[in-house]
C-alpha cells in the first residue's frame, strides 16, 4: 500500500466460518490495515442492519428534543460520563474552535454500588436516559440491545487482530473481560458552506484514545482519515451497514508503535446534518498494557512502561476537555474586554 488509498471494504465474515483460506486472507489484510493507518471498513458482520437502523432512529428521535430537554441529562451534572454533551462542548484539534456536534453519551448500565462506580473506573455510572424522548422504553432497550451487539462485535475484531500479531484469538480475552466502552451518539448540525471551515471543524483532527473504535455513519459523509505518508485527507464514504474500525492509542502503545492509531477529523460541508454512532472500546480498567507479542526485534526495547487502561484514557479524557475550556474561558475574557455587555448576555444564554 504505498500510494494513498481509502480505507477498504473488508467482509469479516470468514471469521465465523469453517473457510480456513479466507479467514486466512483476512487476517492478512487486517494486518496490513493495522500496520499502515489502523483504519478499515467491515461488511459481513454480526450486527443486524435492522438494529443498526433502529438504533439510528432513536438517535435523531433525541437530538430534535428542545434544547432544555436535551440539557435536563446535561453529562456536566454528573461526575462520571453520560448524558448529553452540548455543542462546542469538546476541541481536539489546536488551533480550531470547540466543535461543531453535540452528543450522547451511553455505556453499560453500571448502578451506584457497582464497584466500577464506587472505584470510578473510567468515569462508569448509571446511564442518564432522556427523560421525555418519544417511546423511552423502546429507546432505551433499543439502545442497550445495539450497545451489546457491537460489544460483542470489538471482541471479534480483536480476536483477529490478536492472529495478525501471531498470538492465539483469545489472547485478548483478559483486557476483553469486564472491559469498559462508551458509545455516543453524535449529532452534526449542517453548515453554511461558506463558513470557516478551520473554526468549524464537526471535530477535529485526533486520534481515540481507547483500544478500537467501531464507527457506524449514516449516509452523509464528512469523515475524513489522514494519509500519512502523503499529507492528503481520505474520504470515508459512508457505506451501508459497515463499520469503520480504527486502532486508538492505547493500542499502538502496546503495539510499540507497529500498529497506528491514525489521526481522522470530520468537516461537514454536505449542507445536511450527520449522524454517527462511534464506539469506544477501552478494555478492562485494571487491565495492564504491556507491551505485545511479535511488536519487538529481539533484544529491543519497548518504547513504553506498562500502564493501565485506566490510566491511560482518563488522562487522555481529561486533557481534550480542559483544551475546551480553556479556549472559551479566553473567548470569555476576550469578548468581556471588548464588548461587556454582549459578554454578560452570552454568558447567561
Ligand atoms: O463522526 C464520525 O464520523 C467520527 C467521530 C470520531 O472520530 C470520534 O468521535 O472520535
Ligand atoms: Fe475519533
Amino acid at each position: 500500500m504505498s500510494t494513498a488509498t481509502a480505507p477498504p471494504i473488508l467482509d469479516f465474515s470468514p471469521f465465523y466460518g469453517v473457510d480456513s483460506e479466507a479467514k486466512a486472507k483476512l487476517v492478512e489484510e487486517v494486518r496490513k490495515c493495522c500496520h499502515y493507518n489502523g483504519f478499515f471498513q467491515i461488511t459481513g458482520h454480526k450486527v443486524p442492519l435492522g438494529l443498526q437502523r433502529r438504533v439510528m432512529e432513536c438517535s435523531k428521535r433525541f437530538f430534535t428534543l428542545p434544547l432544555e430537554e436535551k440539557m435536563q441529562i446535561d453529562k456536566n451534572i454528573n461526575t462520571f460520563n453520560r448524558g448529553y454533551e452540548l455543542l462546542r462542548s469538546q476541541m481536539l484539534e489546536v488551533g480550531t474552535g470547540p466543535e461543531l456536534k453535540e452528543g450522547l453519551y451511553i455505556g453499560e448500565e453500571i448502578p451506584e454500588d457497582h464497584p466500577y462506580f464506587l472505584q470510578k473506573k473510567l468515569n462508569s455510572g448509571p446511564n442518564q436516559w432522556p427523560p421525555t424522548v418519544a417511546d423511552k422504553e423502546e429507546f432505551q432497550k433499543t439502545t442497550m440491545e445495539y450497545y451489546h451487539a457491537v460489544f460483542d462485535l470489538a471482541k471479534d475484531v480483536l480476536s483477529v487482530v490478536a492472529l495478525t500479531l501471531g498470538v492465539d484469538s483469545s489472547y485478548f480475552d483478559p483486557l476483553t473481560a469486564g472491559a469498559v466502552a462508551t458509545m455516543r451518539m453524535l449529532h452534526y448540525p449542517a453548515q453554511p458552506k461558506d463558513e470557516d471551515e478551520k473554526l468549524n471543524r464537526g471535530i477535529g483532527a485526533h486520534t481515540d484514545f481507547g483500544c478500537v473504535t467501531l464507527l457506524l455513519q449514516d449516509e452523509v459523509d464528512g469523515l475524513q482519515v489522514l494519509d500519512a505518508p502523503s499529507g492528503q485527507w481520505l474520504d470515508v464514504k459512508p457505506t451501508s451497514g459497515a463499520y469503520v474500525v480504527n486502532l486508538g492509542d492505547l493500542f499502538m502503545r502496546m503495539a510499540n508503535d507497529k500498529y497506528k492509531s491514525n489521526t481522522h477529523r470530520v468537516i461537514n460541508k454536505s449542507g445536511r446534518e450527520r449522524y454517527s454512532i462511534p464506539f469506544f472500546f477501552s478494555g478492562n480498567p485494571d487491565y495492564l498494557c504491556e507491551c505485545l507479542p511479535n511488536c519487538r526485534a529481539e533484544g529491543e526495547a519497548a518504547k513504553y512502561a506498562p500502564i493501565t487502561v485506566q490510566d491511560m484514557v482518563t488522562s487522555a479524557y481529561k486533557e481534550s476537555y480542559g483544551r475546551a475550556e480553556k479556549y472559551k474561558k479566553q473567548l470569555e475574557q476576550k469578548q468581556s474586554a471588548l464588548t461587556p455587555a454582549v459578554a454578560v448576555a452570552a454568558v447567561g444564554a
